[in-house]
């Protein structure tokens, strides 16, 4: 088989948040993170779309910096979805078709087969966004994600807000884009089943620093360091 392609390598990156992280992440990969609150888990994903810029280091996405790529360019192609999702006032269809018509690739049929991925119906198309429930508005922020086609996505603990059926839910999704369109994940979460359920490598931060990283079932299996032992105590 041959080596999966490098799709983000952070070198020795330092913000005044974190320190010294390197990574490297490859096409077709789901990399949860995780690590106690404040240990600088979102501030690592907010450097990948240049939410924030590192003092130091360097990032590169496809094999470039990520500072040559123009701002709506990148943050079409890496695609981030929080907690709790803002959308916009409006319809389903509002919010779908918003990041497609701003490079013209809207297409009449694209809603219904995005919210077919979220297994949402076609009718909700033409639903105003607050009537949604907590979790189909959160399904319909990854479909709206999910509609600029993005190579990777930036998840910030999207599900700690929804209740057991839409968290089966929206792992089931997860697990299919990744095969289907070599998407790579990185995911925020605070639940360590989660990110063991999910994660093909795992990443554990302190301090703004990454402390061990590996595949994910050594990593919990056979945790090296003091600190992740004791997170995993917890
Ligand atoms: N804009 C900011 N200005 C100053 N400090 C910040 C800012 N954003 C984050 N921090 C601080 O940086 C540290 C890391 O924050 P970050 O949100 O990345 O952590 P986290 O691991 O995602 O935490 P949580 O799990 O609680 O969301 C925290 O101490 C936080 O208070």
């Amino acid at each position: 088989m041959s080596e999966a392609e490098t799709i983000i390598q952070m070198e020795n990156v330092h913000t005044p948040i974190l320190q010294d992280i390197s990574l490297q992440i490859k096409k077709g990969e789901i990399i949860t993170l995780i690590g106690g609150s404040g240990a600088g888990k979102s501030s690592l994903l907010m450097l990948l779309n240049r939410l924030v810029d590192p003092g130091e280091g360097t990032i590169h996405y496809k094999g470039k910096d990520v500072r040559e790529y123009e701002v709506p360019e990148l943050r079409k192609s890496i695609g981030m979805v929080l907690q709790s999702s803002s959308l916009f006032e409006g319809t389903v269809l509002d919010n779908l078709s918003f990041g497609p018509k701003l490079f013209q690739e809207w297409e009449d049929d694209m809603g219904e087969e995005l919210l077919e991925h979220v297994q949402l119906p076609a009718s909700y198309l033409d639903r105003d966004v607050e009537t949604l429930s907590g979790g189909e508005q959160q399904r319909v922020a990854f479909a709206r994600t999910l509609a600029n086609r993005p190579d990777v996505l930036l998840l910030d603990e999207v599900t700690s807000a929804v209740d057991l059926k839409n968290v089966e839910l929206i792992e089931a999704f997860l697990l299919e884009i990744v095969p289907a369109s070599a998407h790579a994940i990185i995911m925020v979460t605070h639940d360590v089943k989660q990110a063991q359920r999910l994660g093909d490598r795992t990443i554990f931060m302190d301090g703004g620093a990454i402390v061990e990283a590996g595949p994910t079932g050594q990593l919990f299996a056979d945790p090296q360091s003091e600190q992740l032992q004791y997170f995993l105590k917890e």
